[in-house]
């Protein structure tokens, strides 16, 4: 496993942020349903999404490149011919979108899961397969389907643990017109919003441009708020994104200066301690834990419990990595407080994380921050951001 080294310093003044893998797999599984032809423009060049685009070519859909625009035509389950087997990573939206498409087939489908994605929760899913009337099972890393479901009127599907399968059901079934009904639905509430909101997009259209991604705009938000200015052209508020939510921190710290082009992000103002609810915008924990330690007082991060079901434990991970970097951090039930300070370590660290794109661009972040060193696995951010590292070529 080769490591990247980094040193100290900045980062490019101009951001041209990707465009979002939650948006563009939602649409890629309408697009797999819809009769007509379906242009998705701006496609982002996340694995997440470039597996799930391969994976519907497999299925036999017909897939037209050019540059980042790619037109899908034909349907599924008509396109289907045989059996597959089908490597889908290690992305939730990717195998769990995926998956509800294929309750529909009636082929034999075989997902091989990534290290982690086989780890993340299941169960929910496979019982409620089975109780549609498909074949669902998983064995180590590998998940069976067999289809087709018979459609019902009403499903609840339980969102405890994720609201990715409520997803995978609404897209699948939605030309049906079965009502789901999400239940226990507490964390990530926004990405439900966002899945009614995709649908009703491509029933009235047959080309969607897919928005730009908030996950990924955070990290040089972050830094820009520590640092320098940075602008975002083509950055707005987004409703639908929960992780848009950081804007508001940074808004209280009087850092953001918006106009018709975009956001401008200069270094805040003032400190303050920060007390922010994360259950709807779990992935922006390991960002805020990098941005929070470094302003001064006792920030406290509310709802944290679900991050141990993401591409790592999370909540582990993070906190690792703040104490790594001279703060404290501890958790008060599912609330994450962090120590924030201006303190400078003066040495280099070797940053071993686990697997999660999240975690190494943080972890980069606060590389840049202090003294440099290296950071492994710096692949994992090809997940989301694969141009990550080009943020800090200036
Ligand atoms: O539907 C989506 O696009 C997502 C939902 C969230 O997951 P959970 O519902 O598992 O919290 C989020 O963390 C993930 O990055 C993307
Ligand atoms: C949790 C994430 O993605 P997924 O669940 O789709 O793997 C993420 O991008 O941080």
């Amino acid at each position: 496993m080769a490591s990247l080294n980094l040193k100290h310093g900045s980062m490019i003044k101009e951001v041209h942020v990707p465009s979002s893998k939650s948006y563009a797999n939602r649409a890629l599984i309408l697009a797999a349903i819809k009769k007509s032809p379906v242009t998705l423009e701006n496609l982002p060049e996340s694995t997440d999404v470039t597996i799930l685009l391969a994976c519907l070519k497999e299925l036999g859909l017909k897939v037209k490149t050019s540059g980042k625009n790619v037109v899908i035509e034909g349907s599924f389950p008509a396109c289907e011919s045989s059996d597959k087997k089908l490597d889908v990573g290690e992305g939730g939206t990717t195998a769990r979108f995926l998956a509800g498409l294929l309750l529909k087939g009636k082929k034999k489908y075989e997902l091989v899961l990534g290290e982690r994605l086989k780890e993340r929760p299941w169960q929910e899913f496979i019982d409620q397969a089975r109780m549609l009337g498909a074949k669902a099972e998983l064995n180590d890393a590998v998940l069976t389907l067999q289809g087709p479901i018979t459609a019902p009127k009403t499903l609840e599907v339980d969102c405890t643990r994720t609201t990715q399968y409520a997803t995978a059901f609404e897209l699948g079934l939605s030309d049906f017109g079965t009502k789901i009904i999400p239940v226990n639905l507490t964390t990530s509430q926004s990405y439900w919003a966002m899945t009614e909101k995709v649908i009703q997009d491509l029933k009235q259209n047959d080309v969607y441009p897919v928005p730009l991604d908030w996950s990924s705009a955070s990290y040089p938000l972050a830094f820009a708020a520590l640092n320098h200015e940075i602008t975002f052209p083509g950055l707005f508020d987004d409703s639908f994104q929960a992780d848009s939510k950081f804007i508001k921190i940074l808004r209280k710290l009087g850092s953001v200066t918006e106009n018709d082009k975009g956001m401008v992000i200069k270094p805040i103002t003032h400190h303050e301690p920060i007390s922010f609810d994360v259950t709807d915008c779990l992935d922006l924990v390991p960002t805020l834990g990098y941005f929070l330690s470094h302003i001064k007082g006792v920030h406290e991060l509310h709802g944290t419990k679900n991050l141990t079901f993401k591409e790592s434990d999370r909540l582990t991970e993070v906190m690792n990595l703040i104490k790594a970097f001279g703060r404290k951090t501890w958790l008060e039930g599912e609330t994450l407080l962090i120590e924030g300070s201006d303190l400078k370590i003066n040495e280099a660290k070797d940053l071993v994380l686990p697997n999660d794109h999240r975690m190494v661009m943080v972890g980069a972040l606060f590389l840049r921050q202090h003294s440099g060193g290296s950071v492994t696995p710096p692949e994992a951010v090809t997940k989301s951001y694969p141009e990550f590292f080009d943020l800090f070529i200036c």
